[in-house]
């Protein structure tokens, strides 16, 4: 079944004609003549790959595919996407709302929550539920690669890790995953065999190293040193660095400067990925300007979460919200910092929607950090800057040679594309279209049910 408007026929050879395709997706051949970041082009398909893209009715048929005329799909100056790339996730936390909601909305509510449910109920069961049920989701709505981040606080690391390495397994193909641990930093410093434990099951699942830095007040030292035997860790064991960083009104929350101290400190040769970074938008703008041009300096890229962002940040009972919560991204972008926007959570007490859709969260991130009225370009924050931070070089860009893995939409511009949620996309993948059906939240009622029986019998 499918919710696209279109379907394509069953052939391994076609050209999709007249397509509009972002320039920043494109090699930089391809991207020629492009109007507001958009080119016009044909795009030649054969047995699952990209074989030629070419100005719109101007190239030649694919030569190499001389016997076979290609079917010509016409999709009249669409919007044609390579699949998205979501690098900032929380599939273990997905979709526990139902059995434990937000009770006011705030971060602490958030926090406490998530908490209490983590340590009830995530079983290797349950985890793995959920992780699948919003896969399916992201899959459906045109993803090919994740980034989540996995709690790994006490005895949820050695169950999280190995449901998310069946999990890569099983997605193979379809979805590319990564995951983060995701801890607090003072068990760097105050529980030495907690933080190797981490260290070590990274290591051997191939994650990524992370860590949340303290949100409120300015760090101490303490930081320093969690952040010194982090990067320490990091290198050792040739590990990238994805943080949670200063998601909070607070502009005395500075521990996004000590990150980059600590990296250049280090010299630290991997990649490092600094998630919200809200609190950088409340500082004044010389030491904005200090800690943007440190980034830099060190390497350091930026996501941001816009969506679960303004949902947390600046809300208070009875007080209708005054910021937007969401990092400095164009004045980070301006300085040479990759910037990037994703989903972060789904259904959970830190965001009671989402739905792992990158069109949305797109979609939002224009409308909230006013991406238009600037850049041609904001699709790379989606795509292909993404996908170096992933280390994915294929992912997120269109180019000769590559999969033939698209999202088709009827939108020949950004009002038009920007303007609808895209419900009628449809999603190719391999040059075949996907089945488009998103997962029903019923089959996630047992989850709940089985949560309300252990309770009573307590
Ligand atoms: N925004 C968030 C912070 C910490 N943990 C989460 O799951 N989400």
């Amino acid at each position: 079944m499918s919710r696209g408007f279109i379907s394509l026929p069953d052939t391994p050879v076609y050209v999709l004609a007249d397509a509009t395709v972002p320039a920043a997706v494109l090699p930089p051949e391809a991207a020629r003549g492009a109007v507001e970041g958009l080119v016009r082009c044909d795009i030649h398909v054969a047995r699952g790959r990209i074989t030629r893209i070419v100005p719109q009715g101007g190239g030649p048929d694919a030569p190499s595919e001389a016997s076979a005329v290609p079917v010509r799909i016409d999709l009249d100056g669409g919007i044609v996407l390579p699949r998205l790339v979501d690098v900032h996730t929380h599939l273990d936390k997905g979709h526990i709302w139902p059995r434990s909601p937000n009770p006011d909305g705030t971060f602490m509510g958030a926090l406490h929550s998530a908490g209490r449910d983590r340590v009830a109920f995530w079983s290797a069961e349950d985890v793995a539920a959920r992780m699948d049920f919003s896969l399916r989701a992201a899959f459906a709505h045109g993803t090919c690669a994740v980034r989540t981040h996995l709690d790994s606080l006490g005895p949820q690391t050695a169950i999280s890790w190995p449901v998310f390495a069946e999990m890569r397994e099983a997605w193979k193909g379809r979805i590319t995953l990564q995951a983060t641990a995701l801890f607090t930093c003072d068990i760097v410093t105050n529980d030495e065999p907690q933080f190797r434990d981490i260290v070590s099951t990274v290591a051997r699942h191939g994650g990524v190293l992370g860590g949340v830095t303290f949100l409120g007040a300015a760090p101490d030292a303490a930081l320093d040193l969690a952040l010194d035997r982090i990067f320490m860790a990091a290198a050792a064991n040739g590990l990238d660095l994805d943080f949670h960083v200063d998601e909070s009104d607070a502009p005395e929350a500075r521990s996004l400067e000590r990150i980059a101290d600590a990296a250049l400190r280090h010299r630290f040769q991997g990649r490092i990925l600094a998630g919200h970074c809200c609190s950088l938008a409340l500082q004044d703008e010389a030491d904005a300007a200090r800690v943007i041009d440190k980034l830099g300096e060190a390497g350091i890229a930026v996501v941001s979460l816009p969506m679960c962002n303004m949902y947390l940040q600046d809300r208070r009972p009875g007080r209708t919200p005054r910021w937007r919560g969401v990092a400095p991204l164009h004045e980070l972008k301006a300085a040479g910092v990759p910037v990037m926007v994703a989903s972060d959570n789904t259904r959970d007490p830190f965001y009671a929607y989402g739905d792992l859709d990158m069109i949305e969260v797109f979609r939002e991130a224009t409308r909230i950090a006013h991406l238009d009225h600037s850049d041609d370009n904001w699709i790379a924050a989606v795509t292909t800057t993404p996908a170096a931070v992933m280390r994915l070089a294929d992912a997120g860009r269109l180019s000769e040679g590559g999969a033939a893995d698209f999202i088709l939409t009827r939108a020949r511009s950004w009002t038009e594309l920007l303007a609808r949620p895209q419900a009628d996309r449809v999603v190719v993948v391999g040059g075949r279209t996907i089945d488009e059906t998103l997962p029903d939240y019923r089959e996630l009622d047992r989850l709940v049910a089985a949560q309300q029986e252990g309770q009573q019998d307590r």
